[in-house]
C-alpha cells in the first residue's frame, strides 16, 4: 500500500479534566477527499487544530511520513487549511492577502490562477472589510490552496457559500483531488458533503464512531417505494400480510432491498384489482444515515451510565 498522506495514530486531547478527543486512528490516502462529520462540540475543530500543530495533543501525527506536532511545524508547508474564519486583514485588497501568502516560485501564476478557480476576479482588487460573509470566506480557501499543498484541511468551507459557489468549489475540490491533492472537511451541510466526499470519519464526543466510504455508507442505507394506488387501504393491508414492512402510516412506504423488485410487488396488486397510480423511489441520503448512527451511539452512551 501506498504511503498515506496523512496518518493519525491514537490521538488523545484534553483540555484540563475534560478530554475531548479519545484514540483518534485514521489514514488518508493522496488524492482522496474525506468528510469529517459529528454534533457541535463533537471534536472535529479540535482534530483539525492537532493535526496542524495547532494545538498540542497525545499521540502520532505524520504528514507524508514526516511528524507533525505542536512543536514539529517544518512538514506543515505540505498542508493548506482553513479553520474557523479566515484570518482578514480589512484594509488590505483580496489580491494582496494572496500576496502575502504566496510562497516558492511562481508566485504571480499561483495567484493568478487561484483568482480564476475560486472565481474572485470581480472583488480581488476591493478592500476586503467591504467584502461579504461568503466573499471572505472564498478568499479564506483561496489562500488554503494557493500554494498547491499536497493535503487540504477545511473546517466548514461551505459556510456562508451561495448554491453557485457551492458547486463551483465542490469542482474545484474534486479537480484538484484528481490531481492527487487530498482534502479533508468538516461540515454540517451533509447533502453539500455527500456530493464531494468518497470518505467518511464519523465522530461523536471525541471518538470516530463510523470510518467508511461515502458509497458503502448510503449502500447500506434504506431504500423505500413510495406508491399511490387505486384503494391506498386494501393496499397496505395486502402488502403487509405478504410480509412487506410499511414504515409511515401517512403513506404508503414500502422498505425494499438496495435493488428494489417491483415485480412481486405488482403481482399481489393484481391479485387484488389494485392499480399502481404512481411511484416513487426514496432512499435515505448522507444525513438520515450520520443523524441514525448519532442517535445509535447516543443511546449506547446513554446505556452505558
Ligand atoms: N480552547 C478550549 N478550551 C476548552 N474547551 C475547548 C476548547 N476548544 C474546544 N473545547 C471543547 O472541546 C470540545 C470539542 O470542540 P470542537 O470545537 O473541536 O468541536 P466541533 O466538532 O468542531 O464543534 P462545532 O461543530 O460546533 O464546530 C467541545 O466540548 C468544546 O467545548
Amino acid at each position: 500500500m501506498k504511503q498515506p498522506i496523512l496518518q493519525v495514530q491514537q490521538l488523545n486531547k484534553s483540555f484540563g479534566s475534560k478530554q475531548v478527543l479519545h484514540d483518534i486512528s485514521f489514514t488518508a490516502q493522496k488524492g482522496h477527499i474525506i468528510g469529517l462529520v459529528g454534533a457541535n462540540g463533537a471534536g472535529k475543530t479540535t482534530l483539525m487544530k492537532a493535526i496542524l500543530g495547532l494545538t498540542s495533543a497525545q499521540g502520532i501525527i505524520t504528514i507524508d511520513g514526516h511528524p507533525s506536532s505542536f512543536d514539529h511545524h517544518e512538514i506543515l508547508k505540505k498542508v493548506g487549511a482553513l479553520i474557523e474564519y479566515p484570518s482578514i486583514y480589512p484594509f488590505m485588497t483580496g489580491r494582496d492577502h494572496l500576496k502575502l501568502f504566496a510562497k516558492g516560485a511562481n508566485q504571480s501564476q499561483k495567484i493568478q490562477s487561484v483568482i480564476h478557480d475560486m472565481h474572485l476576479t470581480k472583488y480581488i482588487d476591493r478592500a476586503a472589510k467591504k467584502y461579504s460573509l461568503g466573499m471572505k470566506q472564498k478568499l479564506g480557501i483561496a489562500m488554503a490552496i494557493l500554494n498547491n499543498p499536497e493535503l487540504v484541511i477545511l473546517d466548514e468551507p461551505m459556510n456562508g457559500l451561495d448554491p453557485q459557489a457551492n458547486k463551483e468549489l465542490r469542482l474545484l475540490i474534486k479537480a484538484k483531488s484528481q490531481a492527487g491533492t487530498t482534502f479533508l472537511i468538516s461540515s454540517h451541510i451533509l447533502s453539500e458533503l455527500q456530493k464531494v466526499a468518497d470518505e467518511l470519519l464519523i465522530l461523536d464526543h471525541g471518538r470516530i464512531i463510523q470510518e467508511t466510504t461515502m458509497k458503502a455508507l448510503l449502500a447500506a442505507s434504506n431504500h423505500y417505494l413510495v406508491l399511490s394506488t387505486s384503494d391506498d387501504v386494501l393496499a397496505r393491508k395486502v402488502l403487509t400480510n405478504a410480509g412487506y414492512q410499511l414504515t409511515d402510516n401517512t403513506e404508503l412506504k414500502v422498505h425494499v432491498g438496495a435493488k428494489a423488485n417491483l415485480e412481486p410487488i405488482l403481482k399481489v396488486f393484481e391479485q387484488h384489482d389494485i392499480t399502481v397510480l404512481d411511484i416513487q423511489h426514496r432512499d435515505e441520503n448522507l444525513e438520515d444515515s450520520v443523524l441514525k448512527l448519532l442517535n445509535k451511539d447516543q443511546l449506547e452512551v446513554e446505556g452505558q451510565k
